[in-house]
């Protein structure tokens, strides 16, 4: 199993790292502009193999596509992130660009790739790697919904005082500070409802947080988080490389699936060695289907400033 991942930046170098340690790719390609980055960060990662006891070939590339031929899978990372006060979507300007020559590069040597998009604004990004490659719609998979599920989990367990093993729930919609819907309706702490034990507010605060997860990251790093969305990326190759057939709410293209058409936007999805397998469709509220419509209608007006 060969993976590149593309940006051996902070998201890029997480992800490698995330997917070495958990042992199950023979190969990690990591590619980058900047001459000699992606050999270092390679190296540097190399070096903590027998350290962390994984046998993954870890290699660097600047700039040269045919060092990532063959491969089964590739994560797009590469692109500016934002600073403190910004949205994703102020990136597009930048990121569109990058991210449609990276995704046509990847493509003429690894014909059969499935690709995972993280670079934001993510949604629009994905989109735009349909839009750029013609691949199957099951090899394009954004990363938004894994990370801010996982940040979702862990605003519910401080709530809780729980565990975060005791608690679940999923986020679906655009991966955006506005767009997103935490599914606070249907999050459990071992099966049983988290409305049970949390009041109203204590249940809107767990929404308003997770909503603004990266933004919050981003106002105390100064650029944007690296170690859970890389520990997210590394989740999906993992299902894919594994054919685990799990399921994840990640950006996938939909044909009349909630209502929606021509649009990548966040749904659960069962993803195995074929890409996305399946996409699921949970039973929403009103409510819940009134916010997936708005977080859409944020995602199409973003999709409107590419040039496709
Ligand atoms: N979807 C998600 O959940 C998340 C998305 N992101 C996004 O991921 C992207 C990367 O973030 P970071 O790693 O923090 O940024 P970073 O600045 O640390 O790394 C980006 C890397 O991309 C490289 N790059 C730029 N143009 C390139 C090109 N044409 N080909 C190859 N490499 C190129 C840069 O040299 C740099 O090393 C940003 O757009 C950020 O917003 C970040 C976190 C989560
Ligand atoms: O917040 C950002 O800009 C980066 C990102 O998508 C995240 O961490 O969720």
């Amino acid at each position: 199993m060969k993976v590149t991942v593309v940006g051996a930046g902070a998201v890029g170098a997480s992800c490698a790292e995330y997917i070495a340690m958990k042992n199950f790719a023979s190969e990690v390609v990591l590619l980058d502009i900047k001459e000699g980055y992606a050999e270092g960060k390679a190296m540097d990662l190399m070096q903590t193999a027998s350290l962390n006891g994984f046998d993954t070939k870890i290699t660097g590339s600047t700039s040269d596509y045919s060092k990532t031929a063959g491969s089964d899978i590739a994560v797009i990372t590469s692109g500016i992130p934002r600073k403190p006060g910004m949205t994703r979507e102020e990136l597009i300007g930048i990121n569109a660009g990058i991210v449609k020559t990276v995704a046509t590069s990847l493509l003429e040597h690894s014909p059969n790739v499935t690709i995972i998009v993280v670079s934001n604004p993510m949604d629009t990004m994905t989109y735009l790697v349909h839009k750029a490659t013609g691949l199957p719609k099951n090899k394009i998979i954004g990363m938004g919904g894994a990370l801010d599920s996982a940040r979702f989990k862990y605003r519910l367990a401080q709530a809780l005082e729980a565990p975060i093993s005791d608690v679940d729930g999923m986020v679906i919609g655009g991966h955006s500070d506005k767009g997103m819907v935490p599914l606070i309706g249907h999050a459990t702490r071992n099966s049983v409802k988290v409305s049970e034990f949390l009041s109203e507010d204590k249940m809107n605060w767990v929404v308003e947080e997770t909503k603004v997860g990266g933004a919050t990251l981003t106002g105390l790093l100064g650029t944007s988080a690296w170690y859970a969305p890389g520990a997210a990326v590394s989740g999906l190759v993992q299902a894919i490389a594994c054919d685990q057939k799990k399921m994840f709410p990640c950006s996938s293209l939909l044909e009349g699936e909630y209502g929606l058409n021509d649009i990548c936007i966040g749904v659960p999805v069962i993803l195995g060695k074929n890409g996305i397998e399946k996409i699921v469709e949970i039973e929403l509220s009103d409510a819940e289907k009134a916010k997936m419509q708005e977080s859409a209608e944020g995602v199409k007006k973003t999709n409107g400033l590419l040039d496709v």
